[in-house]
């Protein structure tokens, strides 16, 4: 085999590790839950039985302290001479605009970054991006590419377990099983049904509802912009006049649903993509992409 020279992108979530590796003109992906009690070894072994390659430079974003230990101390191990970055939000150049950006988790800001690369930026539109995992996140990003914070939710699997350890007649749903079946019947006739149809169209109303408010919040931002540009304390239509402010009232960019870009990334962004009712961009991946994509570490 012929061992190559690697740059493996690393997304440690609590679900599950998330891989990609750039070779030539394609990136390969893979998938690891976290719960194999070899996740780590099996990791490392990928890389470099499965894909050849030696040198490896590894981009680690974690949002599990314990995962990431495991798997740096286990490719320190196996490849003694690895380079490896444990991401944070310094490395990636975006402005945060939330209160601690060092508790932020680097998964929302690192699909963040990939998809303003990818849409946002070439469109100059403020973009929603979905990460569906173990949590869903869902973050509104400006279109001056600022990340300006978000949602937090569980995500389908969370929601569905709370129901089966919260009661006695409730069971434990496997969404596999559901995205094999096609359209939730609603409403539903039947207990299972029942529970997919409430977390999946929840879940996906939710991220509709959430874009919307957005999109208002957005609006309600640049119209208190515009009317502090008038003299304190006269508000209203005729004091509006009296100011010229309807002048300025007019002049700001006003919000249009149309030209806010939805993202939907995560291992539960398929499941979800259909149920979903705003124009969106699927994309599974996205937060390795951004670690690929991030400007030389
Ligand atoms: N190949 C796959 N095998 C099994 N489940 C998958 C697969 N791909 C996606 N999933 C789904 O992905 C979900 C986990 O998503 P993801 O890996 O994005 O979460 P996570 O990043 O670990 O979570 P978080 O970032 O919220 O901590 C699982 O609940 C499962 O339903
Ligand atoms: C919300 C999750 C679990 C989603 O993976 C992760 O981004 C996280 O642990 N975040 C830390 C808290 C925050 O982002 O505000
Ligand atoms: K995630």
């Amino acid at each position: 085999m012929r061992l190559t020279a690697c740059t493996v992108a690393v997304d440690v979530g609590n679900t599950a590790v998330k891989l990609a590796v750039r070779q030539g003109d394609s990136i390969i992906d893979h998938w690891i839950a976290i719960s194999c009690s070899d996740w780590h070894q099996r990791t490392v072994e990928w890389v470099r039985d499965r894909l050849g390659c030696k040198d490896t430079h590894w981009r680690i974003g974690s949002v599990h302290r314990g995962a990431a230990q495991r798997l740096m101390e286990t490719v320190d191990r196996t490849a003694p001479d690895a380079k490896i970055d444990l991401v944070t939000f310094r490395d990636v150049p975006m402005e945060v605009a939330v209160d601690s950006p060092e508790r932020l988790g680097i998964d929302r800001l690192l699909g963040a970054y990939a998809a303003y690369q990818t849409w946002g930026r070439s469109a100059a539109a403020p973009m929603v991006v979905v990460d569906a995992g173990s949590a869903v996140t869902v973050d509104w990003v400006d279109a001056k590419g600022c990340f300006c914070g978000g949602a937090i939710l569980p995500g389908l699997s969370l929601q569905s377990r709370a129901l089966a350890t919260g009661t006695d007649a409730l069971p434990d749903i496997q969404w596999s099983d559901r995205a094999l079946q096609g359209d939730v019947p609603l409403p539903a006739k039947n207990t299972a049904d029942a529970i997919y149809a409430g977390v999946l169209i929840g879940v996906a109303s939710a991220i509709d509802g959430l874009t919307r408010r957005y999109i208002d919040a957005a609006a309600g931002h640049w119209m208190a912009t515009a009317s502090s540009k008038m003299a304190p304390g006269k508000m209203g239509a005729s004091a509006m006049d009296a100011v010229g402010g309807k002048e300025v009232a007019e002049s700001v960019p006003q919000p249009d649903a149309g030209s806010v870009l939805l993202v939907l990334t995560g291992g539960d962004s398929a499941t979800l993509s259909p149920y979903v009712q705003y124009r969106h961009h699927q994309k599974s991946n996205l937060v390795c992409r951004g670690l690929l994509n991030l400007p030389h570490l």
